[in-house]
């Protein structure tokens, strides 16, 4: 599977985004986004390149559309082993990460994915259920999503799940809308140790991962050891010059100035320093969601309402859709 990526420059119609938006081929700017469905696994506290390659759009959507879904993906985090009682505290953390970063129950329905996959016929998880890319697919086509709000690493799951619709509108008329992608301009965040790979959780180099609750002397750290190159300058290459565009694109995004800009105001500056002044930046942009998370982590009720609201209102919105695959299928 190929993918061509095509960057739409009139998206600002109905996406006034500082960062150009992208979305895969067959994207029309008169498309009308009906429903934006995007899901984050409860493992770990979410990182840079969560927040400035999904969860920061996320934000943006909510207020821009009517019809926005996002969902804490526990069934997909079992794919590896998961202490239960870690996992529940887990599902609570990320619930306060992602509303001190700007999620608004009120305007998107934020909620659990296994309190709202199976709606009333409760299947107990199967192998195929189970099975990542199919489960990732069954959560975006519950909900008949349009538009689907990702980091780079999903397109290829992306690319399944519009195969399968398509396959199942051949086989029993067109009912699933093919979900495209949204992706932002970071939509890479690399690791900061290894600028050819991304930004991840699972990284067991500790210092290649900025995390958003990351105290300010972790991040000057991390920044300090990040791996550029030989020359001093600070230029923005990302062929030729990965580590420091990395740093460049990082800074860009958390101050909301143009890449050129940031280039420009560091002429004269040398990377040693650079790095520094992007940790300030960075530190800056976390401080109040940093404060936010250990307010919301003290009142349990308040995110287990959360979720339980918005599982409510998930499964409300999937059972016609189950339904209706059942009568096509012919089960019903
Ligand atoms: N270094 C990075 N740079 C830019 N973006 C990144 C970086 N690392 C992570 N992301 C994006 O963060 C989101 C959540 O990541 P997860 O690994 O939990 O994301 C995952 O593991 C999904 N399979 C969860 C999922 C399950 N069902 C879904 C349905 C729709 C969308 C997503 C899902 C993702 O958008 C991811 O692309």
């Amino acid at each position: 599977m190929t993918t061509r990526t095509t960057v739409i420059f009139c998206s600002w119609e109905f996406l006034p985004v500082p960062h150009y938006l992208s979305f895969q081929t067959g994207y029309d700017c008169k498309d009308a986004v009906k429903r934006i469905f995007s899901g984050i696994q409860p493992t770990g506290i979410p990182h840079l390149g969560n927040y400035l390659g999904a969860i920061e759009s996320w934000v943006r959507l909510q207020d821009e559309h009517d019809s926005v879904m996002y969902s804490i993906v526990d069934l997909h985090s079992i794919t590896v082993p998961q202490d239960p009682a870690i996992l529940r505290q887990s599902i609570l953390d990320m619930t306060a990460a992602l509303l001190a970063c700007g999620i608004n129950p009120e305007k998107s329905i934020l909620f659990q994915q296994s309190q709202a996959k199976t709606a009333k016929e409760k299947q107990n998880g199967t192998a195929g259920l189970l099975t990542y890319p199919v489960l990732q697919a069954a959560d975006i086509l519950l909900y008949k999503s349009t538009h689907v709000p990702v980091g780079e690493d999903q397109v290829q799951h992306m690319e399944l799940v519009q195969d399968l619709a398509q396959s199942f509108n051949k086989k029993y008329g067109e009912f699933f809308p093919v979900p495209k992608s949204i992706l932002t301009s970071m939509k890479k965040v690399k690791s900061l140790r290894d600028p050819s790979a991304k930004m991840s959780k699972s990284d067991p180099d500790k210092l290649a991962t900025v995390r958003i609750t990351d105290s300010p002397e972790e991040i000057v750290q991390k920044f300090r050891k990040a791996m550029t190159d030989f020359t001093s300058e600070v230029t923005y290459e990302p062929a030729s010059r990965g580590g420091v565009s990395n740093l460049v694109a990082i800074h860009a995004a958390v101050t909301g100035l143009p890449v050129e800009e940031v280039v420009r105001r560091s002429a004269g500056m040398d990377t040693a320093r650079y790095k520094l002044l992007v940790a300030d930046a960075v530190i800056e942009k976390f401080a109040p969601i940093k404060s936010e998370i250990e307010k919301l982590k003290m009142n349990k009720d308040h995110l287990e309402k959360v979720l339980q609201v918005g599982s409510a209102k998930a499964k409300e919105l999937a059972y016609p859709v189950c339904q209706e695959v059942m009568k096509l299928v012919g089960f019903l």
